[in-house]
C-alpha cells in the first residue's frame, strides 16, 4: 500500500474533554472514502488530524507507512505538500481565479513535479498555465479563469478552491463538507470532480453529513457518531446491510440527525 493516510487509535479533544474516541480509518489511492455523521460529531476534527494541522492527543497518523509525528519538520512539511486540502472555510484571495489555483500550485507543488523540477529546472509559466488549466477544466471552472474571485457565486467559488487543492496533482485529496449549502448542479460537479481526482489514483477523503451523497460518491463509508467510528466499510454493504442498529436507522431514515 502506498502514499495512503492511515489513522489508528486516534483519540483527540479539547479544553472540554474528548471529541474523538479510538478512531481508526485509512483512505488508499484510489478511492474515496466517506466520512459520515451528524454536525458536531468530529469529522472536522479528524480531518485536521489526518491534515497534520493538529496533533493528536494519543494514536498513530502514518502516511505511507511513516509515523508522521515522528518525523523531522521538514519531512512532514513534504509530506502535507502531497495532500490537497477543500476545508469549509478556507476562502479564495482577492485576485483572478487563475492565481488562485496558480498559489495552491507555488505553495504546494507536488512531490513527483518536484522531483522532476529538480533535474529539469524549474517549472516555466507554461507548466503553470497548463496546471492551472486542466484544474479548472475539472470543475468545470475554465472559461472563468480571469474572472475575480471576489465575484463569484458560492458554488463556483467552491469549484474553484477544488481546482486549487487539484492543481499540484496530490497523492490525497481531503475534502470537508465540499457541498454544504450548494445547490443540485455544483454539488454534482464537486462529485464528478471527486470521481476524476479518485480515478486519477488520488486518495480521496470526504466528510460529510449527507447520508446519500456518501452513497452516491464513496467506496467505502465509515459512520462517525459522538466522536467514534460505529461503522465502517465498503459503502453498498454499510447501506444494505448495517451491522449497527443506528446506522440502519440513519439508512432507513428512522433516526434523523
Ligand atoms: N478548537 C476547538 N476548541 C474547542 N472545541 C472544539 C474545537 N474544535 C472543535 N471543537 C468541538 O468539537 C466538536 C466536534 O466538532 P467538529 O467541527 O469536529 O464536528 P463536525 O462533525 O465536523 O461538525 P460540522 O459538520 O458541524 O462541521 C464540537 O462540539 C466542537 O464544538
Amino acid at each position: 500500500m502506498t502514499d495512503s493516510i492511515v489513522a489508528t487509535d486516534i483519540t483527540h479533544g479539547f479544553e472540554n474533554g474528548a471529541i474523538l474516541e479510538d478512531v481508526s480509518l485509512g483512505v488508499e489511492p484510489g478511492e474515496i472514502l466517506a466520512v459520515v455523521g451528524p454536525s458536531g460529531t468530529g469529522k472536522t476534527t479528524l480531518f485536521r488530524l489526518l491534515a497534520m494541522f493538529d496533533r493528536p492527543d494519543s494514536g498513530v497518523i502514518e502516511f505511507d507507512g511513516d509515523d508522521v509525528w515522528s518525523m523531522s519538520d521538514a519531512r512532514r512539511l513534504e509530506v502535507r505538500r502531497r495532500i490537497g486540502m477543500g476545508f469549509q472555510n478556507r476562502s479564495l484571495f482577492s485576485a483572478s481565479v487563475a492565481d488562485n489555483v496558480a498559489y495552491g500550485l507555488r505553495v504546494r507543488r507536488s512531490w513527483k513535479t518536484r522531483v522532476a523540477s529538480a533535474v529539469s529546472g524549474l517549472l516555466g509559466p507554461a507548466d503553470y498555465d497548463e496546471a492551472v488549466t486542466a484544474a479548472l477544466e475539472t470543475v468545470g471552472m475554465a472559461d472563468k479563469a480571469s474572472r475575480d474571485a471576489g465575484s463569484l457565486s458560492a458554488g463556483e467559488a467552491q469549484r474553484v478552491a477544488i481546482a486549487r487543492a487539484l492543481a499540484p496533482d496530490p497523492d490525497v485529496l481531503l475534502l470537508d463538507e465540499p457541498t454544504s449549502n450548494l445547490d443540485p448542479r455544483n454539488t454534482a460537479v464537486i462529485e464528478a470532480a471527486m470521481r476524476a481526482a479518485r480515478d486519477r489514483g488520488i486518495a480521496v477523503a470526504l466528510a460529510t453529513h449527507d447520508m446519500q451523497q456518501a452513497r452516491r460518491v464513496s467506496d467505502r463509508t465509515a459512520v462517525l457518531l459522538d466522536g467514534t467510528c460505529i461503522e465502517s466499510g465498503a459503502t453498498d454493504r454499510v447501506f444494505e446491510s448495517p451491522t449497527d442498529d443506528r446506522v440502519r436507522q440513519f439508512v432507513e431514515g428512522k433516526l434523523v440527525y
